[in-house]
């Protein structure tokens, strides 16, 4: 039959020795499959390679296991892969290994995470440097300071987009160093080159650490202290009905830009889920753009920070859905709602998780006039400023809705917004 040549297949050569057996082979045509989203194809090629002690296919067989791709979620599977890989030498493995951790709910919250981190900074893997650089950012020492910009100076080196927009801020500003503007308007120039728009100005004064004591009674500048993410931070109560909290430099200025850079690539209009059919659109009740987390961008540093606001909303991290950030631009706005969901909409996003019982929202940047989140009926306003968080309930403790919690982002009058939210469900929404 005349008609269009099949065209040659790329992944030809592949596929032969992949066919006799080669581990290497299955794994390089299940990563190419992967690229042409054929999904089950390539979990069955990787889980081949994975059993023939394939290590590079036996994190990518947990990946995929993690995320449900080609299949239901299976955490624990994931976990067993991940270990073998462990076992076999491979610190990447010990780098999801830790990010699944920080969730408990496949594997325990223990000290292995520092373990498993430094590992992966060691074999310089650049998630796990950013994390560890902006672990050591958090700390007022000098010493850590400098461990802070060594790490992201390190991950820029090695391509890491994020760390060098976090390094070029920290430049630019002095922050952990002397001031360096030429280096900075260098990065700055070099990531504008392939499409990096500059981020907002954010500052943060460090917070003081409250770390839990090491044995010989203090915290060492330079050693990694992960659990320092679970000390919960003092809140104040604005209003005890509705019940809504505010707490001061939750995130740091790190933090705080992490969110953005991650976030600005994928702006789109924001969505709200309609009352009447449960089903999101846009509507002028809501007019900024957002972005949220997809799990599977989801890396170590967004998951700390993610762990970070959930353990201060005194809720677990796998009850959270997806972080969502948000950037409202002079006039935008988010007018008076609930975050509580009607039940045609509950039902469409895991049930069994519940409604949303708390939110907390973290102000990314200070806004130059305007954006404040106001709670009509508490008569509580609370100002957008770079690293405050505001938490609040939208259930009474018997799961009914409290319609009190009803509360509005004013428009902005002057500058921009930017607000991460994380709302949390009655029961865990997250896999792992
Ligand atoms: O922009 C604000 O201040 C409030 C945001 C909000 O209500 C939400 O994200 O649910
Ligand atoms: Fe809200």
């Amino acid at each position: 039959m005349k008609g269009t040549p099949t065209p040659p297949d790329p992944l030809g050569s592949l596929r032969t020795a992949a066919g006799s057996g080669v581990p290497e082979a299955m794994f390089k045509l299940a990563v190419g499959l992967v690229t042409q989203q054929r999904f089950e194809e390539a979990f069955d090629l990787h889980r081949q390679a994975a059993e023939a002690g394939h290590v590079g296919a036996q994190i990518e067989l947990a990946r995929m296991l993690m995320h449900g791709i080609a299949g239901d979620p299976d955490p624990r599977l994931a976990v067993h892969w991940l270990e073998r890989a462990e076992t076999a030498g491979q610190p990447i493995a010990g780098y999801y290994l830790a990010m699944m951790q920080l969730g408990t709910v496949a594997m325990p919250r223990d000290g292995l995470i520092n373990h498993r981190v430094l590992a992966a900074v060691q074999a310089d893997f650049p998630p796990a440097i950013r994390a560890a650089a902006i672990h050591f950012g958090r700390k007022q020492s000098d010493a850590d300071q400098t461990v802070c910009l060594q790490l992201l100076s390190r991950g820029s080196n090695l391509g890491d987009v994020v760390a060098a927009q976090l390094l070029a801020e920290r430049l630019q500003r002095g922050e952990g160093c002397q001031p360096q503007p030429q280096a900075a308007a260098q990065l700055r120039a070099q990531l504008a080159a392939v499409g990096h728009k500059p981020l907002p100005s954010i500052s943060v004064p460090i917070p003081p650490l409250v770390l839990p004591l090491r044995e010989s009674g203090r915290v060492e500048p330079g050693v990694l202290a992960l659990e320092e993410v679970l000390q919960p931070a003092p809140m104040q109560v604005m209003s005890r009905r509705p019940h809504v909290m505010r707490i001061d430099k939750l995130l740091s200025a790190d933090e705080c830009r992490l969110l953005v850079a991650h976030a600005q690539p994928n702006l789109r209009r924001s969505q709200t889920v309609d009352p009447e059919t449960g089903q999101p659109v846009a509507l002028e009740i809501r007019t900024s753009s957002d972005a949220s987390v997809d799990p599977i961008t989801e890396d170590l540093a967004l998951r700390m920070v993610q762990l970070r606001m959930a353990r201060s909303a005194r809720v677990e991290l796998s009850h959270a859905e997806h972080l969502t950030v948000l950037r409202y631009e002079p006039g935008e706005e988010y007018r008076p709602h609930r975050d509580y969901r009607p039940p045609s909409s509950i039902e469409r996003d895991r049930p069994e998780a519940g409604n949303r019982a708390r939110t907390i929202c973290v102000y990314l940047n200070d806004v130059e006039a305007g954006g404040e989140t106001d709670f009509p009926l508490a008569g509580v306003r609370i100002a957008p400023v770079a690293g405050r968080a505001v938490v609040f309930d939208n259930l009474f403790n018997d799961g009914r809705p409290d319609p009190e919690s009803l509360h509005a982002g004013l428009p902005i009058a002057h500058g921009e917004k930017w607000l991460a939210t994380l709302w949390l469900r009655e029961r865990r929404y997250r896999h792992y």
